[in-house]
């Protein structure tokens, strides 16, 4: 009996990968009594000096929330954590434009310390006596039938261990995934986008209070680059600038750095500080991002969470929230099915399968319309008429993005819903479009020509849809342009 939980039969479960999926899995086990074995690569973070981590500080959203709080670590998020209420849009000439996140009371992110995180989660599951990390130890070989594995271990020498069930939770460069590879039936894609990032910090001001207004996601979208900037404890922000790595390669000298910022973000370059800024961009080699599908998300007595089973692109900031969500349904399945393993691998498979494929689609989805359609004012407008008919139709105008951020819809039902609201909105334009020119020739033509106009404009409307028969791709294109241009030019 441990902690009200009978205690489970002495089955070993082998965490690979100590990140933020590693841990948080690591929490669930132990509070149900499992003997766990966290196997982690790197050295003790919560010992380390400096962790090179890949984003200081993440949004945590109502997924990765109800996860946190199923460990019983809500209590950390509301001390620790620091919600959104806004987007904050950052305009060319340095003025801004807030747009809030929803019309509801709990409709705010939350920005979080990412090593913080990650140590109190390592803390709260080395509590348990079954509990044991192993740091510096990194799977280089698993044999997922029988549970075995090798790890190398600082020296070069290596170690063996075994498990009765091996969870994967070792990022988009998975080792477990790559054993998977070679499997029969395995699918497996990769995807590196274009664009890499760098991270800045803002620091607090000379009073030492945040430089920016602190409730806030800051944002300076400019179409190619994207800038971001998420609150942290100790009043700076993190500061994100996404940009494509040709763009990078061009900014080699202080002058061009210091040239591009003033043209760019002239006001973050006033909040960072030019020096701060020059030196610590050209200290800094951008980082790249990539996108993870795969199918299965089990194989033997393994099963793979969090960026080793769908990597995304951050653009919709739900990849931890997502990982997060892969351990509770996992523990949910283990409750379900009374913690019988081959009932579980599958049954994880079959619901979390779609949804982890369908949030890095919609992902890399939010990449293409933040990178191609969208300026300072394009943003404001789209997030001012997403709310505006969210609240005009609760029901059934659900902006993706709140769907996605503020509701637990199954991120595959989230991608249904954005193809009947781009239809909608197609068939909106071409309704709106139409209404429009009809308005303006009635208002110059008188009524007798308008019906040469009409039957004029059936025989061009016949030799058009013939034209455009022919070039189906061409009307696609200009079905995604119109779809996306009506949304911002009008
Ligand atoms: C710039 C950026 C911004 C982001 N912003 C957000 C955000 O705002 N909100 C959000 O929800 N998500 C965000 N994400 C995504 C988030 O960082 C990841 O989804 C999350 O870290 C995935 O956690 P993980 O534990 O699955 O993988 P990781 O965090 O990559 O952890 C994997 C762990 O496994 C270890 N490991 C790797 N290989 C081995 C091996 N062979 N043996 C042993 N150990 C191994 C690694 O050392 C690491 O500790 C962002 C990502 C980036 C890059
Ligand atoms: C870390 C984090 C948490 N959430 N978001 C996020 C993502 C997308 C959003 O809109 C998509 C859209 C805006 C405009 C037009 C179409 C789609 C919004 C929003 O609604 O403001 C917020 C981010 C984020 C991450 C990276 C970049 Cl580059 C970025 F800008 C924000």
């Amino acid at each position: 009996e441990i902690n009200g939980h009978s205690v489970a039969p002495s089955k070993r479960i082998a965490i690979v990968g100590g990140g933020l999926v590693g841990s948080l899995n690591a929490c669930f086990f132990a509070q149900k009594g499992f003997h766990v074995d966290l196997y982690e690569s790197r050295a003790d973070i919560r010992t380390a000096t400096k962790v090179a981590g890949r984003s200081i500080n993440l949004a945590l959203s109502h997924r990765g929330r109800a996860a946190l709080r199923a460990v019983g670590l809500e209590g950390h998020i509301t001390t620790e954590g620091i919600p959104m209420y806004a987007r904050m849009i950052h305009d060319l000439d340095g003025s801004t434009h807030a747009v809030p996140y929803g019309t509801r009371p709990d409709h705010f992110i939350i920005s979080i310390d990412r090593r913080r995180l990650n140590e109190v989660m390592l803390n709260m599951a080395e509590k348990f006596p079954l509990v044991k990390f192993h740091f510096n130890h990194r799977l280089v070989k698993c044999n997922l039938e029988s549970g075995d594995m090798t790890f190398s271990i600082s020296g070069g020498a290596t170690v063996e261990h075994t498990a009765d069930l091996v969870i994967g939770c070792d990022g988009a460069h998975s080792a477990v995934r790559g054993v998977m590879e070679k499997k029969i039936l395995f699918d497996f894609k990769q995807e590196y986008i274009e664009h890499g990032y760098v991270e800045l910090e803002t620091p607090a001001d000379k009073s030492g209070d945040y430089a920016m207004a602190k409730n806030y996601l800051h944002i300076w979208p400019r179409d190619t680059f994207m800038l971001i900037a998420l609150p942290n404890l100790d009043r700076s922000f993190t500061t994100t600038l996404f940009m494509p790595f040709k763009q990078f390669d061009q900014l080699t000298t202080e002058t061009a750095v210091t040239n591009f910022f003033r043209a760019t973000f002239p006001d973050a370059v006033k909040l960072i500080g030019e020096n701060h800024l020059v030196k610590s961009f050209m200290d800094t080699k951008p980082s790249s991002l990539i996108s993870v599908k795969c199918k299965p998300y089990h194989s033997g007595r393994a099963v793979i969470m969090g960026d080793a089973a769908h990597a995304m692109v951050p653009f919709y900031g739900q990849g931890m929230n997502a990982g997060f969500l892969d351990c509770l349904m996992f523990h949910e399945l283990m409750d379900q099915y009374n913690d019988n393993f081959d009932l579980v691998l599958p049954a994880f498979t079959k619901m979390m399968q779609p949804n982890g494929e369908a949030i890095v689609d919609l992902a890399a989805y939010n990449y293409i319309e933040m990178r191609h359609l969208v300026n300072t004012w394009s943003y404001y407008f789209r997030k001012k008429m997403d709310n505006f008919l969210y609240r005009l139709m609760p029901n059934s105008w659900v902006p993706r993005y709140t769907m996605v951020t503020f509701t637990l819809t199954p991120y595959s039902k989230c991608i249904e819903h954005r193809d009947w609201q781009d239809k909608m909105l197609t068939r909106a334009a071409w309704i709106g479009g139409t209404t429009i020119v009809a308005m303006a020739l009635c208002a110059v033509l008188p009524l007798a020509q308008m019906e040469d106009y009409l039957e004029h404009s059936t025989r061009i409307g016949r030799t058009f849809s013939r034209v455009v028969r022919g070039t189906k791709s061409h009307l696609g294109y200009s079905q995604f342009f119109l779809r996306h241009a009506w949304r911002y030019s009008n």
